[in-house]
C-alpha cells in the first residue's frame, strides 16, 4: 500500500481523474473492453467531475458500483444516481453502466442475473474504493451477518449485506473481487479516516473490512 498526499481536495480529484484516465488508457490498449469499478457515498463526485471529461474511448468502458443500496436508481441514496449524474457524463456518457441492484425483485433473487453480467469483465481493470469511518468499504460492514462469506477466498461474486446500521439492504462485491483488481485506489479525505485507516492495517478484516483489500492499493488522501 502506498499513500498519497494532497494539498488539498480540489488537487486530490484533479490528480485522480488524471490517474485514472491515464490507467484506462493504458488498459483500453490491450483490451476490447475494461471494467471500472466505483463507490458511491459522499467522496467520489468531484473525481467524478473531472474523469467524465477524460478524451478516452469510452464506450468500451464497463463502469459498475462497488455496492449499491437497495432503492430506486433516482433515490437520493442510490449510488448508481450520483454515478450516472457525475460521472456517465460529457464524455463517459457512452460507456455502459452495469447496475447491481434490480428494482422490484428481492436482492438475494436477482443476483445470479447480475453476477452473470458482472463475469465477463473479470477481474476488474480499475477499482476506486471509499472508506467508512467505522472501517466498512464497498458495503462490508464490520460484524454484520456474513461477513465471513463475503471476505472468503472463494466468495461469490456478490453478496447481499443486512446490518442493523442501514436502513436498506445493500448489494456489494465481495473481498476477492475487489481484491483482484488489476488496479486499486482508495480515495479518503479528513484526519479521522487517516487515523482510522493506520488502525485498520494491524486489524483482521472481520474487525476491519478494509483491511482485506489494502493489498497492492494506492490511497489518495487530503485533509
Ligand atoms: O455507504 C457507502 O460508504 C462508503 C464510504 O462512503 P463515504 O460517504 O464515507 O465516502 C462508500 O465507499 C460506499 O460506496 C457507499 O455505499
Amino acid at each position: 500500500m502506498n499513500i498519497q498526499e494532497y494539498a488539498d481536495r480540489e488537487m486530490l480529484a484533479i490528480d485522480v481523474a488524471n490517474a485514472l484516465a491515464g490507467e484506462l488508457e493504458a488498459a483500453l490498449l490491450h483490451n476490447d473492453t475494461v471494467a471500472l469499478a466505483v463507490p458511491g457515498g459522499t467522496t467520489p463526485g468531484p473525481v467524478f467531475d473531472s474523469l467524465c471529461a477524460a478524451d478516452l474511448e469510452w464506450d468500451r468502458v464497463r463502469v459498475l458500483p462497488t455496492d449499491e443500496r437497495c432503492v430506486p436508481a433516482d433515490h437520493e441514496r442510490s449510488n448508481e444516481r450520483l454515478i450516472r449524474e457525475r460521472l456517465l457524463t460529457n464524455r463517459a456518457s457512452v460507456s455502459q453502466y452495469i447496475p447491481l441492484y434490480v428494482p422490484g425483485a428481492e436482492p438475494e433473487a436477482a443476483l445470479p442475473e447480475v453476477e452473470s453480467l458482472i463475469a465477463p469483465v473479470l477481474p476488474l481493470s480499475i477499482l476506486v474504493l471509499g472508506m467508512g469511518e467505522d472501517m466498512h468499504t464497498a458495503s462490508l460492514f464490520p460484524g454484520m451477518d456474513g461477513l465471513d462469506k463475503a471476505l472468503d477466498s472463494q466468495a461469490p461474486t456478490l453478496i447481499v449485506a443486512r446490518t442493523d446500521v442501514q436502513p436498506e439492504p445493500r448489494i456489494s462485491l465481495t473481498a476477492p473481487v475487489l481484491d483482484g483488481a488489476l488496479s486499486k485506489h482508495l480515495i479518503i479525505y479528513g484526519q479521522a479516516k487517516r487515523d482510522v485507516l493506520d488502525k485498520a492495517m494491524s486489524m483482521p478484516p472481520e474487525e476491519a473490512p478494509i483491511a482485506a483489500v489494502l493489498s497492492g492499493m494506492t490511497v489518495h488522501w487530503a485533509e
